[in-house]
């Protein structure tokens, strides 16, 4: 289990980190997502031991990550966003290395090597000096390196850059495999990746947990009231008519009918009750031909964009033109942050932090 308790980390002037709560439970694969510079490899070095905290704790199964770090540090292994790789060595030289930073002793070292290679698909460049790979094959190195004693705990920072979308998905398939034995921790910034791979996902933005929760539990806390796109044939008032007999439809907006007399609708409709069979009759019954009718969902796209957005530029209320999306609404104990201007972005000072 990992404890992450108040964590601050500032450079210079600037907090990267921001008071960061979580705890990571056995067995699962987290997710950290957020825009570029939300904060997540910063927590992943501070995480790991890479970099000391300006404020807060890491306990990696009750173990202090800066006081005790031999035994905190033997629960995890780490890809960082550049994996620390050396280019003179072969890929078998390299992880025979690695197995000896580790002091896992020799027993079954070859047996693992083996395994790891396999498991990583890189048998067929084993004897290649690392300069020599692409880097598609040298993240696939780090990512051996991380795996190597096989700890319980894996943290990947952004496992996929990189790769060819074939490697990708083997790479996908391949954490997710480990998640059987491990806990595996892992950023992106590719929602569609993070929400096939994760059972939990925490969205970071400005250094602040915004959200963290399951993916669905995501979606549905963000699906406050319904939404109802659809396209009848026939003229305006009648189609209003026919809406204005739905009481539990809160609101409405439409398009001017288009060349083939079809007007376009947008419902909103009270609490997360499906009325589609209410709309077909009504509409029925004033021969008004439905030619489309569609729920549409909160998708984690839209949340990320909720909560990830500078409050001047969050996505706009559905027009009437384009498909219908969630109005802003705040997911409970997820606080929106302030939004940062370029400026304070650029004026950043740069502080050099060496590792530990
Ligand atoms: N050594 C440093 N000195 C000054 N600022 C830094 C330093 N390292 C990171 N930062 C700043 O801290 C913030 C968080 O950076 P971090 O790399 O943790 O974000 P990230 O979420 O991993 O971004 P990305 O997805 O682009 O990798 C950024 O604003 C970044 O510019």
């Amino acid at each position: 289990m990992i404890e992450v308790k108040n964590l601050v980390k500032c450079y210079g002037s600037h907090t990267a980190v921001d008071h960061l709560n979580f705890t990571i439970k056995k067995g699962q694969i987290y997710g950290f997502l957020g825009p570029n510079g939300a904060g997540k490899s910063t927590t992943m070095n501070i995480m790991t031991g890479y970099l000391g905290a300006t404020e807060g704790e890491v306990l990696i199964n009750g173990h202090n990550i800066l006081t005790e770090p031999y035994k905190a540090k033997k629960d995890i292994g780490y890809l960082p966003e550049q994996p620390p790789l050396y280019m003179d060595m072969t890929v078998l030289e390299y992880l025979k290395f690695v197995f000896c930073l580790k002091q896992l002793g020799k027993t079954f070292q070859e047996e693992q090597l083996e395994k790891i290679i396999r498991l990583v698909k890189l048998g067929s460049v084993r004897n290649r000096l690392i300069k020599n790979l692409s880097k598609g094959y040298r993240q696939r190195v780090g990512l051996a390196g991380a795996l190597v004693g096989f700890p319980e705990i894996i943290i990947l920072d952004e496992p996929t850059v990189g790769l060819d979308p074939q490697q990708i998905i083997e790479i996908r398939q391949l954490i997710r495999s480990l998640a059987t034995d491990h806990t595996v921790i892992l950023s992106s910034h590719i929602l569609s990746e993070v929400r096939e791979i994760c059972d939990h996902i925490m969205i970071i933005y400005q250094g602040k947990l915004v959200a963290s929760d399951t993916p669905e539990n995501l979606e549905h806390k963000m699906q406050g009231n319904e939404t109802i796109e659809l396209l009848a044939k026939g003229n305006l008032s009648s189609v209003k008519g026919a809406v204005a007999s739905l009481s539990s439809v809160l609101e409405a907006e439409y398009t001017d009918p288009d060349e083939n007399g079809c007007i376009s609708a947008v419902l909103t409709v009270s609490g997360k009750k499906d009325i589609r069979e209410d709309i077909f009759w009504a509409f029925a019954d004033r021969k008004l031909p439905l030619l489309r009718l569609a729920n549409t969902r909160t998708t984690l796209e839209d949340i990320f964009l909720e909560l990830t957005s500078a409050p001047e530029i969050v996505r706009p209320k559905a027009s009437k033109k384009s498909s219908p999306r969630v109005q802003k609404k705040t997911i409970p104990e997820a606080k929106l942050p302030e939004s940062k201007s370029e400026n304070q972005e650029e004026n950043e000072e740069e502080n050099d932090e060496s590792n530990l």
